[in-house]
């Protein structure tokens, strides 16, 4: 392997697996750090880890495995992939992950860039943007594990690490990479490198060619596979066809519209965060009811900001969490042995807990169905699955997804 990445959620990890392998490179996604050394020969290897929100001691410890495992695959530089939307708390996790990978590589400078343009995520004089409002106004500001209410990254970094950190105008990104390269400061820092078009992201690509370590959103792969001679192509797909299911645990905007879309014309059940705690709902009683309705039907949480924020108030932030989480990954591994087959999933929490619940080890990257979310297969298992981020996809994405599966559309 060339390029190794540790991905801090697991619908990023198929986001900057999608980023690579469109752009020429053999890549596979890993969930967790395997135990034992990549098979077949891969230019790229992107270990997902649930590390987003996990304690920070918990994210740095397996940050480091992954990236000692991806080491010993031959990576000669490790990209560390975070939210487009740079989620995070004042504690981490973005910020002491990236000082231990500095530390453990010997890097003097990270390069940190979570832009994502053609989802609407550009970085300009320091700030986020998600379309043409700033992070903190974007709806993030609102979500359940990690409400983003500052845009200016500099500061959000800055209150998470010890190092000093910079910052790259768009003036000089424009420039190209030498100028980039020339523009990093000579004390050892991170640096927030703004970028606002998918040209800047190359440039910014290019400019990394000799950093052992870098961080971003899946533009920030943009650029790698280029230096490493390999020419844009489009990722193969054997249809996966059976029965299908769409679980969402994501209260994102995105996934809301989404959710409502689907239900309007597919049986839908609503799990509340009450009943996950309560026990009122089990992943049996959850999977007799998929069983018994046509077609493909929908389970979801997803709700509206001030009813996640009721219910985090009356059981705690986790307690929800968890138990939401719990009953997907059960829901999930109940249907597959039931034989189903499709199983599309909103939100990266729900991703990780969905994946886990299926005991997937590494999972085949197929085309796109929407910008960011491939269709991805477990290896060695007739299983198709679509990891949507929360803010990812149009209003059809659900139809689209289980089409694409099916190797229609
Ligand atoms: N009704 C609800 N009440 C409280 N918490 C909820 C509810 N529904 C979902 N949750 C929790 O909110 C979190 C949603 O995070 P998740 O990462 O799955 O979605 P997302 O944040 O929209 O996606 P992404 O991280 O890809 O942007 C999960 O931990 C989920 O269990
Ligand atoms: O970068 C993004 O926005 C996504 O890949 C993601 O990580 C959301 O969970």
């Amino acid at each position: 392997m060339k390029i190794g990445v540790i991905a801090d959620d697991f619908t990023g990890a198929s986001d900057i697996a999608l980023t690579l392998a469109e752009a020429g490179f053999r890549v596979a996604q890993f969930i967790g750090v395997p135990d034992d050394p990549a098979e077949g020969s891969l230019d790229a290897g992107v270990v997902a880890l649930k590390s987003r929100t996990a304690p920070v001691e918990e994210a740095v410890r397996d940050s480091l495995a992954a990236c000692d495992w991806l080491l010993a695959q031959g990576c000669q530089q490790i990209v560390s992939k975070v939210c487009s939307t740079f989620d995070s708390t004042p504690e981490g996790n973005i910020g002491p992950v990236l000082e231990a990978l500095a530390e453990r590589l010997g890097a003097r400078h990270v390069l940190v860039c979570p832009a994502f343009p053609e989802n609407g995520r550009a970085v300009y004089q320091g700030h986020l943007f998600v379309g043409d409002r700033l992070l903190n106004e974007s709806g993030m500001q609102d979500h359940p594990l990690t409400p983003m209410t500052d845009a200016d990254l500099r500061r959000v970094l800055a209150a998470q690490t010890t190092w000093p950190v910079a910052h790259v105008p768009a003036q000089v990104v424009a420039q190209g990479s030498e100028a980039i390269v020339a523009a990093l400061p000579e004390a050892r820092a991170m640096v927030i490198v703004d970028a606002i078009r998918d040209a800047d992201l190359f440039a910014i690509g290019q400019a990394a060619r000799g950093q052992v370590l870098i961080c971003g959103g899946s533009g920030i792969a943009l650029g790698l596979p280029a230096n490493h001679g390999a020419t844009p192509a489009q990722p193969g797909w054997q249809p996966v066809t059976g029965p299908g299911v769409v679980l969402s645990g994501s209260c994102s905007r995105a996934t809301r519209a989404q959710v409502a879309r689907y239900a309007a014309a597919h049986p839908a059940f609503e799990v509340t965060a009450e009943a996950a705690v309560a026990g009122a709902v089990t992943a049996a009683t959850l999977a007799e009811w998929v069983v018994a309705q046509d077609g493909v039907p929908l389970v979801y949480s997803s709700a509206d900001p001030q009813v996640v924020q009721a219910a985090q108030e009356t059981y705690g932030r986790e307690v929800a969490a968890h138990a939401i989480e719990g009953l997907f990954s059960q829901l999930a591994a109940a249907l597959v042995e039931q034989g189903y087959s499709r199983i599309v999933v909103a939100g990266g929490e729900t991703s990780g807990a969905v994946v886990s619940g299926l005991k997937a080890g590494v999972l085949n990257i197929g085309p796109r169905i929407a910008p960011g979310v491939p269709v991805v297969r477990i290896e060695g298992r007739d299983v198709a699955l679509a990891l949507k981020s929360g803010n990812f996809g149009d209003e059809d994405f659900f139809e689209t997804a289980l089409a694409l599966m099916e190797g229609r559309g």
